[in-house]
């Protein structure tokens, strides 16, 4: 029986979306909202799936905090391809990597899965 084990943290940072609608929005911030979902097939004798401590450590380590996601990224950095590429990212560390939401504002995101 399987669980999800969810774990979120904020970060803050600038961003522009390089073509939108045609040309660059203008350069603007976010406290950007991330929720990473990990599998887990069995706990340990604690009960854990796994630890939301590392895993929140992790998230600490590598979110982009107080940077501009646009020299950050190789891409448009919206809140979809954000969610992708830290994806990718978590992937490495958590294969049972389920899949990543990131939250622009409290009202506006997008997820990403494969
Ligand atoms: N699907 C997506 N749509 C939009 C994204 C995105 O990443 N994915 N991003 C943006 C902009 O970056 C921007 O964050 C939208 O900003 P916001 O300030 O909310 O725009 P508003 O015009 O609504 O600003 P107000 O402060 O509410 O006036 C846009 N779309
Ligand atoms: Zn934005």
């Amino acid at each position: 029986m399987p669980w999800i084990v969810r774990v979120k943290r904020k970060f803050n940072a600038a961003h522009f979306l390089t073509d939108y609608h045609g040309k660059p929005e203008p350069l603007h911030g976010h406290t950007w909202t991330v929720e990473v979902f990990i599998k887990a097939e069995e706990l340990d004798k604690g009960g854990m799936g796994v630890d939301f401590v590392e895993i929140d450590n992790f998230l600490k380590d590598i979110l982009p905090d107080y940077t501009l996601l646009n020299d950050v990224f190789d891409f448009s950095p919206s809140a979809e391809n954000v969610a992708k590429g830290l994806y990718k990212k978590v992937k490495e560390k958590y294969p049972n990597l389920v899949k990543v939401v990131v939250w622009e504002t409290e009202t506006c995101g997008a997820e990403y899965y494969e």
